[in-house]
């Protein structure tokens, strides 16, 4: 480890977020039953303009009225590129309650876009008096957002969780799609006659797992658009679980249960990370630093790696 040691991310579950149109109150109250561990009441690209006022007025009216049981939430402000992003923030936080736990910021470019937000955040905070101390989330969406990954990352002790949304994500970068997240249909590798399918979304996932885990941040898998494929959400949650993310949007109630059943470690896992914390013990009561469990190496290094499973298994269960 560097000298500088990496800071833990926030110890909270966040295995999905549940988003729902600001202009739709209808679903509200099915949101906060749900199973998701966090809420995001959407002000942005759910909400055509003419709907903007009244969406604001009814997440702040819902902040107050609907119980959220032990929800995160967060609800997502328009882009700093827009004339509503300064008024979502002003009357959310004058008028919401106190209920309101998080700020998502869509479509970051880069460290100026999250001090923008912080500033208004922190005067309007104070000029309230409010006792919650708002968290920000932001979503990587564009070639900016990925090219300044690392100083977004770093931009503000506000900030608890990144997300990649494939979908704007795709826009900026010119990508040849209409699809929002999953597998592209272009996206193949040919042997012998024999398409194979790869990760339009690796290299930008691994960017901000990295970036996130540098700085002591959430990774977040964002939406998966097709809400009828659950086989093709299962595996796109994987490899995002596969590679460090934390958790998935679902942008449909039916995606909850599959992204808690991906983010949260299976029994099977936990036990085997148990084991190898035994194995690891037994074999540093003998002296040695590294011993063979089913057939394979396990060294200092695994129990960092087993510690990474136990650990999000205990702070799921609570
Ligand atoms: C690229 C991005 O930016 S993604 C993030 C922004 N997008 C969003 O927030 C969209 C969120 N999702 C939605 O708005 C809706 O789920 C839609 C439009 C996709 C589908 O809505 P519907 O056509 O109503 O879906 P459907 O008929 O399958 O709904 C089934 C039930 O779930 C409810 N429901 C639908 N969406 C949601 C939701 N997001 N949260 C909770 N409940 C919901 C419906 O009210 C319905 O309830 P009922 O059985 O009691 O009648
Ligand atoms: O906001 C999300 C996206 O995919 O775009
Ligand atoms: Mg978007």
């Amino acid at each position: 480890m560097s000298f500088r040691t990496q800071p833990p991310a926030p110890a909270r579950p966040n295995r999905c977020q549940l988003f729902g149109p600001g202009s739709r109150p209808a679903i509200f109250e099915k949101m906060a039953a749900s199973a998701a561990d966090v809420i995001n009441l959407d002000l942005e690209d759910s909400v055509a303009p003419d709907d903007k006022a009244q969406a604001r007025k009814n997440i702040i009216a819902a902040s107050h009225d609907v119980d959220w049981g032990n929800k995160y939430l967060s609800v997502r402000i328009n882009g700093l590129d827009t004339p509503y992003w300064y008024r979502d923030v002003v009357e959310l936080l004058e008028e919401g309650s106190e209920r309101i736990d998080q700020i998502m910021i869509p479509k970051v470019g880069c460290a100026a876009d999250i001090y923008a937000v912080d500033a208004l955040v922190t005067a309007v905070e104070a000029a309230k008096g409010r006792k919650k101390r708002i968290s920000l989330e932001v979503i990587i969406e564009s070639a900016a957002g990925i090219a300044h990954v690392e100083e977004i990352a770093a931009a503000s002790p506000r900030l608890q969780a990144m997300s990649l949304g494939a979908a704007d994500f795709a826009a900026s970068m010119g990508m040849a799609t209409t699809g929002i997240g999953g597998t592209q249909e272009n996206y193949y590798m040919l042997r012998e006659g024999a398409k194979y399918w790869a990760d339009p979304w690796h290299w930008a996932q691994t960017a901000i797992v990295a970036a996130c885990r540098t700085h002591g941040i959430l990774p977040v898998d964002g939406p998966f658009g097709d809400f009828s494929d659950d086989e093709g959400f299962r595996a796109q949650a994987l490899r995002s679980a596969t590679l460090g993310m934390v958790g998935k949007w679902a942008i449909h109630p039916k995606q909850v249960a599959l992204a808690n059943e991906v983010f949260t470690p299976s029994e099977a896992a936990v036990a085997e990370a148990r084991e190898i914390l035994a194995a690891m013990e037994k074999a540093k009561a003998e002296g040695a630093g590294a011993t063979v469990y089913k057939g394979r190496l396990v060294d200092i290094a695994s129990i960092r790696q087993a510690e990474v499973i136990v650990r999000q298994s205990e702070m799921i269960a609570g």
